[in-house]
């Protein structure tokens, strides 16, 4: 098998000769050059498996190699060697579409992590195979884009913020640009920043060592730790604590993390993605949640379009839904009437495919026959469920004798009602009912619809 190549691209021979070395020992074959044009030359001639690049050259800089790179031989990932501390030129080679980056002075390990990783990157786009587990489903042209940049992304080590509704698809785009990329085959861990209580967060990202507080019986991995080598998954990532924010901060920048109770740093190699169905922006205007990180985390920004805006892939959905509840219950599938499928075309999903899916369950678990009828869809009139009172009808005679009593069974069906709706995304579920995802919790340990 022939010897994997790496253009390396630096004026200063010290550096040159540092990065030789070092990959040479592991195994590669290594080539120079110390200017852009030189660079651009060997890179003309020959297609290398991976390139190393300075920022600033002689005769130009770093990013028209990316450039140049982007446009020539797209297949060869690009790293870049950036000064100690300049975060802007990171996050800017990133935007271009630099693979990931190392900064001076150059971490040995890390670099070498960067580069397995690099070289584990398929080498055409042929070979690129969705993953059996997840799927992208649509047709809308939305959906085509977005495919595209997943292809695209996972070829990458940029962190990529996903923008989205609640139940659009966020969590499937990430584990697709997880999936995809080199990191394939090491763990994806998706952590729902809300559901962490505050006072448990540090040791949940970071671990903890045995005695280092009450409670802490015995050492503990961390979320980061548990995804090394792989992809941390930070979803409803504004609902993180201030405090959470500067030390997630730290971790992300020096790319290291100290567990509570210890003064060792453990490296990390751990890519970022993260989601939220708020306006980050506005949170950050807001000042709840910090710039710096907001900067760091938003290198590449992905947008999950709302279903009721891709309206032409419900039937696809819809199709897709069935026959996979149907395989899971082991009956035949049923059929959607026309009344059925006009009726879920004509609907709003403030819940999207999330509520298409729990929707079609129900459906198909009251529907008689074989066949779904608008009826057994029981979607309101196109109206979000934030405007549906739990129990319109109810008496408020029930009241009389115990207001305490009917009051929590009313508390109780709307919350039943929400969670239903929102398939049990507690995060969404709150949302859904206008209260925080704290009160949240603080009322389902209230009405036992929670163990402590
Ligand atoms: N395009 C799609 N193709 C197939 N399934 C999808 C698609 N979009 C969403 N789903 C399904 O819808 C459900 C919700 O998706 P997902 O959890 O990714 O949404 P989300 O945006 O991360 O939600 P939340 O904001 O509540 O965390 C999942 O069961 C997922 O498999």
């Amino acid at each position: 098998m022939s010897k994997n190549s790496v253009l390396i691209i630096d004026d200063e021979p010290d550096i040159r000769e540092l990065l030789e070395l070092t990959l040479a020992r592991m195994g590669l074959e290594t080539d120079s050059a110390d200017n852009v044009a030189n660079a651009i030359d060997k890179l003309n001639q020959q297609q290398y498996d991976l390139c190393l690049t300075d920022m600033k050259l002689p005769d130009g800089k770093g990013l028209d190699i990316i450039h140049h790179i982007q446009k020539h031989c797209p297949q060869t990932p690009v790293a870049m060697i950036t000064a100690f501390g300049s975060v802007e030129t990171a996050i800017s080679a990133l935007k271009a579409g630099a693979y990931d980056f190392v900064s001076k002075p150059i971490d040995l390990d890390r670099l070498r992590d960067l580069v397995d990783t690099a070289l584990k990157l398929p080498h055409t786009a042929a070979e690129i195979e969705y993953s059996g587990q997840v799927q992208l489903l649509g047709n809308a042209p939305t959906i085509d884009a977005l495919r595209r940049q997943i292809t695209k992304l996972s070829r990458s080590q940029a962190p990529v913020y996903i923008s989205g509704e609640s139940g659009s698809g966020k969590e499937v785009v990430a584990r697709l640009i997880h999936s995809n990329g080199p990191r394939g085959s090491n763990s994806f861990v998706a952590v729902n920043c809300g559901a962490i209580p505050s006072e448990l967060m540090e040791s949940e990202f970071f671990g903890h060592i045995k005695g280092s507080f009450t409670g802490a019986l015995e050492n503990k991995k961390g979320l980061f730790e548990a995804a090394q080598g792989g992809t941390l998954f930070l979803d409803e990532v504004a609902d993180l604590p201030l405090p959470m924010q500067v030390k997630l901060l730290r971790a992300i920048q020096e790319k290291a993390i100290r567990k509570v109770g210890s003064n060792e740093e453990v490296p990390i190699d751990v890519r970022i993605l993260s989601a939220t169905h708020k306006d980050l922006s506005q949170e950050v205007e807001h000042e709840r949640f910090r710039n710096d990180l907001f900067y760091r985390i938003n290198v590449i920004e992905l947008q999950v379009p709302p279903l009721r805006e891709r309206r032409e892939d419900i039937p696809l959905l819809a199709d897709f839904s069935l026959d996979k509840l149907s395989r899971e219950w082991q009956l035949e599938k049923p059929s959607l009437s026309p009344q059925a499928l006009t009726a879920l075309n004509n609907h709003s999903f403030p819940g999207n495919v999330r509520e298409l899916e729990n929707t079609l369950e129900r459906a198909f678990t009251l529907c008689e026959g074989n066949t779904i009828n608008a009826e057994d869809l029981q979607l309101s009139a196109g109206s979000p469920a934030k405007n549906e009172p739990a129990s319109a009808s109810a008496s408020a005679k029930g009241a009389l004798g115990d207001l305490d009593g009917y009051l929590e069974a009313m508390e109780k069906e709307a919350i039943m009602l929400a969670l239903e709706k929102t398939r049990w995304n507690k995060t969404a579920a709150a949302e859904l009912l206008g209260i925080s995802f704290r009160q949240m919790r603080h009322r389902l340990k209230k009405l036992h619809l929670e163990e402590d």
